[in-house]
């Protein structure tokens, strides 16, 4: 499904030296978010830093939001991942997209000026509206969980 959504450029790198977010491929679900950089910075093992990407978006929609999401590559191969594991992109932020990124390797990483450092992906929501009840109708599952189902 395609929808328009607005972003805002806010630094003159973007759409220059840093090109803005698009989809690889036709069936890509993540658009991957670059770090705007002046100079590379130096992760070493163990840090988190907070990365700002130039942009912001303004989902609007509240049946809608964004997800900022590790690349494979990156987290498999060098460890590079994100310090708050997964970002919320709320429906009115209206803020930079910034990127918590975390060297859980045990080498130093170097994020280059306009490195793919995440991936964006937008999501459907559904808001919760509270039906207070004091029994619940029963199921099969009923309170079991955290491997109530074995493990083979
Ligand atoms: O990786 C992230 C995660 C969040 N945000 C922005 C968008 C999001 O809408 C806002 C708040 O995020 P969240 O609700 O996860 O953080 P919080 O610690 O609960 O902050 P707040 O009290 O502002 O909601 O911060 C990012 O730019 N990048
Ligand atoms: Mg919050």
């Amino acid at each position: 499904m395609k929808q328009a959504i607005q972003l805002k450029i806010l630094s003159d790198k973007i759409g220059k030296e840093i090109p803005l977010p698009t989809y690889a491929t036709e069936g890509s679900a993540g658009l991957d978010l670059r770090a705007c950089l002046d100079a590379p910075i130096e992760l070493a093992p163990g840090e988190t830093t907070l990365l700002p990407t130039g942009l912001s978006i303004y989902i609007q929609d509240p049946g809608l939001a964004a997800t900022i999401l590790p690349r494979s590559g990156l987290g498999h191969k060098h460890g590079i991942v994100l310090g708050n594991l997964v970002g919320l992109i709320d429906s009115d932020y209206q803020g930079e997209l910034m990127v918590s990124c975390w060297n859980r390797g045990k080498t130093t990483f170097i994020i280059e000026p306009g490195e793919r450092v995440a991936q964006l992906v937008l999501l459907p929501v559904v808001q919760a509206e509270f039906d207070i009840v004091t029994e619940f109708e029963s199921t099969e599952r009923g309170e079991g969980g955290f491997g109530h189902t074995g493990t083979k």
